[in-house]
């Protein structure tokens, strides 16, 4: 959802002061409604409810966030159905008990209405709210808007927005005896109701000071952690509940109003909308609390959710969506992943795919080369070398966040390991992750050639992409590259004349140290730097190409993925292997697009079937290469015989 424009917020507050003013909103009933379902967390927040689950619709109809709107009336009522099939709670928010907050009352009394950006005298050492107190003895969070806005706040514990850290601040001692009472209602309010077992964890804690007359605008969170947590009010100083105007709900128009009375411990669901407007002249505090439900027979999940104890006055690095501690700077070097190939395999759209993450950074280009053809030579040691191609990157940016990492996507590597290997191993020494794209070798050749002879472009790229092939039908280019591999001796089991192989020759030759001399051959002499016009069927023949990786690194380090497998169980579950690849936190890619797609005529039939042919025994041996049992690997292209062709 975008920002609110400074307008939109005034017109909303100005509406908010009409409704409390002219008590046109009631509060809506208090309902112990037990915890929200997580379920119905995840659901679309866009859409109105039905009439039956409508209890406040006070603003017209006029009045909707045009981004809850749907195009599509088929898809509309897929959705209204989903969403009746799953509202368990559509008010969106749930009484979890009242309780005496006199104590966090007093704690937060000190300093809470002053302008926490105009502070002049030195700070009085018991005002938890003077941002200089929490420099020095807490941890100073950074919440762009809120900060924006003039909110105060006291920060006890935070997180990034995957959960992957839960950090602790040292104020979360001062305030923990405070809090019990309401960690026990949110304890018992849950277990009333709800039948997944397991212990609260607080993931994010902190007192927030709403000035007066400041609006925050109608608006849903987002982010992996919203659906994963449970979001807890509990208003803490609120001098005039009646000059609160609370709300959440489904959609703008149909949201309630919530008693903000000091006490009142109430969770919401935070993916629904919601918005607060305080039109008092007294500054209004809320604990605002997200918990997390934690399986506590699970070590790991136990271990992931274990506060980080921060120390005062430590300094914390933050991006939108990733928090650091700066003593961790570094950490991470750069960079963190390489896309090897194939080349015309997919690899533009997973670079895509990944940089899409909030925690990548993609690189100053997509391609770098800089361990091919813009490999500097006159650099000759490896720290001119590193320097040279960390420049490549946002290397020194990325230091100090080192959640965020970044990559190259550089699809010529693959085949060019000769060259590429020994610097990988002397620049790269860190545990790199490798991604290699493979797609049906001979649907690859057709596209690279397309490539190769297309006259559009821009200057450069007609000039990188090689004049060699250019007035060469496909049929020819095939011909000379058979030639070639025939030159090296690297396929001693392929009748050039009648096209087909010898399969014993084959069985004999692949991956026997004959193979490997003629393919280094292979490498010296026709891996040429200073065009793209090479390599038609070499790139094809993945086996062979990733042998030589295969020897050099841990096969850990490699994810391999088939293109057509990602189009045909859909980007996201490719992603998910990626993520996990990367140790990146899951997310949604939100373009699954192909990326770097061209229109171009089809093949001959009988030219299909002669590389069909060729490239059959090597797909064949392809999942042995890669040590892999999945079915996508055991005949990854399986190929029509002419029989079939005809029915
Ligand atoms: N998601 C998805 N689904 C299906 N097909 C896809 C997808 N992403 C990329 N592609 C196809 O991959 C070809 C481009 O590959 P690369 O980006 O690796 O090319 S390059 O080496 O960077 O030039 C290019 O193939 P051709 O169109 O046949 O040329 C793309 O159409």
């Amino acid at each position: 959802m975008p920002p609110s424009s400074p307008e939109e917020i005034a017109r909303q507050h100005l509406d908010a002061v009409g409704l409390v003013e002219e008590a046109r909103m009631p509060y809506s009933p208090r309902r112990e409604l037990g915890e929200i379902s997580l379920q119905d967390k995840v659901q679309p927040t866009w859409l109105s409810p039905t009439p039956q689950t409508t209890t406040a619709a006070v603003e017209d109809e006029e009045k909707k966030d045009p981004s809850d709107s749907d195009s599509s009336q088929e898809q509309d009522e897929q959705k209204v159905h989903n969403v009746r099939q799953s509202l368990l709670n559509p008010d969106c928010w749930s009484t979890r008990g009242q309780v005496d907050v006199s104590k966090l009352q007093k704690m937060v009394q000190e300093g809470y209405n002053e302008g926490f950006s105009e502070l002049e005298s030195n700070p009085s050492p018991s005002n938890y709210w003077d941002p200089r107190n929490a420099a020095k003895h807490n941890v100073n969070i950074t919440r762009p808007s809120h900060d924006g806005w003039g909110i105060g706040k006291i920060v006890l514990r935070f997180s990034d927005d995957f959960l992957t850290k839960v950090y602790q601040l040292p104020w979360w001692k001062d305030f923990e005896d405070a809090l019990q009472p309401i960690m026990d209602i949110l304890t018992n309010s849950r277990s009333n109701h709800s039948d997944q077992k397991g212990e609260l964890v607080v993931v994010r804690a902190l007192l927030a000071s709403l000035p007066p007359g400041v609006t925050i605008p109608v608006h849903n969170d987002s982010g992996e952690w919203v659906k994963t947590t449970h979001r807890v009010h509990v208003p803490v100083l609120v001098r005039n509940p009646d000059r609160i105007l609370f709300r959440v709900g489904l959609a703008p128009h149909v949201m309630q109003r919530i008693d903000c009375t000091p006490g009142h411990v109430f969770e919401i669901n935070n993916q629904a909308k919601h918005a607060v407007s305080n039109c008092d002249d007294d500054h209004r505090v809320h604990l605002i609390l997200d918990y997390v439900v934690v399986d506590t027979t699970s070590s790991e999940t136990k271990r992931r959710f274990q506060p980080i104890l921060l120390e005062p006055g430590e300094k914390l690095v933050q991006t939108r969506r990733s928090i650091d501690r700066l003593r961790e700077m570094s950490n991470r070097p750069t960079p963190s992943y390489i896309i090897l190939g194939a080349q015309k395999a997919g690899t533009t759209s997973l670079y895509d795919y990944i940089n899409q993450h909030p925690w990548v950074v993609q690189a100053r280009r997509r391609e770098t080369h800089c361990l091919d053809w813009r490999w500097n030579n006159e650099l000759k040691t490896k720290k001119g070398q590193l320097a040279y191609c960390r420049k490549f990157f946002y290397a020194e940016e990325l230091k100090k966040h080192p959640s965020c990492l970044t990559g190259d996507s550089t699809p010529s590597y693959l085949l060019d390991s000769r060259r590429v290997i020994p610097r990988v191993k002397a620049l790269f020494d860190w545990k790199i992750s490798f991604f290699v794209m493979m797609r049906d070798p001979v649907r690859r050749a057709a596209s690279h050639y397309a490539m190769v002879t297309s006259k559009k472009g821009t200057p450069k790229q007609l000039e990188t992409r090689g004049k060699e092939w250019r007035d060469k039908s496909f049929w020819q280019v095939v011909q000379l590259e058979v030639s070639i591999l025939d030159a090296c001796g690297l396929i001693p089991y392929w009748d050039i004349e009648a096209g087909c192989v010898n399969q014993k020759v084959f069985d004999a030759f692949h991956g026997s140290a004959e193979e490997a001399k003629a393919w280094n051959l292979y490498l010296e002499k026709y891996v040429p730097l200073n065009t793209g016009s090479y390599g038609l069927l070499a790139r094809g023949m993945y086996a062979v190409q990733l042998r030589p990786w295969f020897d050099a690194f841990p096969r850990d380090r490699f994810l391999c993925l088939r293109l057509e497998s990602m189009k045909a169980d859909g980007v996201d579950a490719t992603m998910k292997r990626v993520w996990k690849h990367l140790d990146l936190p899951n997310h949604p890619v939100h373009d699954d697009s192909a990326k770097n797609t061209r229109e171009y005529s089809a093949m001959d039939q009988n030219e299909e079937l002669y590389l069909q042919r060729f490239f059959e025994p090597h797909n064949r041996v392809l999942a042995s290469v890669l040590g892999s049992s999945a079915v996508e690997w055991q005949n990854p292209w399986p190929y029509m015989s002419p029989v079939d062709r005809m029915h």
